[in-house]
């Protein structure tokens, strides 16, 4: 009977450690063949909507990443908006939560998002398991567990704010940069870098997004990855002897066509069978 239950703990894939622990009366699972295939779309999807829209933003920015100022950091954000809209034919943002109690939460703002598009990015800085990160992990609700076991910090306060900002910084390659920084502020560059603010579904609201894990491949354009909502803690010196991936992305991805109005809900408990 005990080998059954811990045999039944170790299935679960639970993506954030702290909600499991209160609310395992209220969960309900996402089932998921063996390996890493959470796929709701072919990942190749996942990609050429991405540069869609990334592509959308590079031609009206910059080429070099200089910083801006409040003002035009928000005109820019705002700009982008459109542009999500124009591209996919939707627009989504933070919003007070329509469930009592569940905080932030991300809403469409415009259009119609329909089934299998990427409606939002989990931003944040990537672990692997055996890496420090439990000063980081005190009381935070934001660390996102990968099928795999790479941990993903998207919490835009404290000492996880401070060090996705070093590793940015660490990153830049002259005056480029490969990954955003934007989604720690109230107005992303990026509006897709919101996925971290998504509420888990209940019984009124059931999951209209599910997490879909994407690995950045290597001929990925340079001068789109400062859109990125990822990085990595450690430094690509110390990360030679693993698999070469540019960055982990998790994409949230719709089950279902989402109205204009309509608030996106996950599920925050996957099974791997
Ligand atoms: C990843 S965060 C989601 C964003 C969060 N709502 C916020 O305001 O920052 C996870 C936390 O959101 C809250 N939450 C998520 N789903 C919820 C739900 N269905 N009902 C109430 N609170 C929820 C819990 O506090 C949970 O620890």
């Amino acid at each position: 009977m005990l080998e059954r239950v811990l045999r039944k703990w170790k299935q679960y894939r639970y993506r954030f450690v702290p909600w499991i622990a209160l609310n395992l009366k209220d969960r309900s699972v996402r089932s998921v063949a063996e390996g890493d295939s959470d796929k709701i779309v072919p990942d190749t999807d996942v990609e050429s909507n991405l540069t869609r829209l990334l592509s959308a933003f590079s031609q009206y920015d910059d080429r070099e990443d200089k910083r801006l100022t409040y003002t035009a950091h928000a005109l820019k954000a705002q700009q982008n908006l459109a542009l999500m809209h124009e591209v996919l034919g939707f627009a989504v943002e933070r919003h007070q939560s329509v469930i009592l109690g569940g905080g932030r939460g991300v809403v469409v703002t415009a259009g119609v998002v329909p089934t299998g598009s990427v409606t939002s990015l989990y931003p944040g800085l990537i672990y692997e398991q055996y890496e420090p990160i439990f000063f980081q992990s005190l009381g935070n609700p934001f660390i996102f567990r990968c099928i795999d076991g790479l941990l993903i910090d998207g919490n835009d306060k404290g000492i996880s704010k401070f060090l996705y900002r070093s590793c940015h910084g660490r990153d830049r390659i002259g005056p480029y940069t490969v990954c955003d920084d934007s989604w720690l502020t109230q107005s992303p560059l990026n509006p897709l870098s919101v996925g971290q603010y998504v509420n888990n579904h209940n019984k009124d609201y059931p999951a209209n997004v599910a997490y879909q894990e994407f690995d950045v491949p290597a001929d990925f354009p340079f001068h789109l990855r400062k859109y990125l909502p990822n990085n990595f803690y450690s430094s690509s010196f110390e990360r030679s002897h693993l698999p070469q991936r540019l960055t982990r992305l998790v994409a949230l991805v719709a089950v279902r066509d989402i109205q204009c109005g309509e608030e996106l809900f996950s599920t925050y408990f996957t099974v791997v069978h």
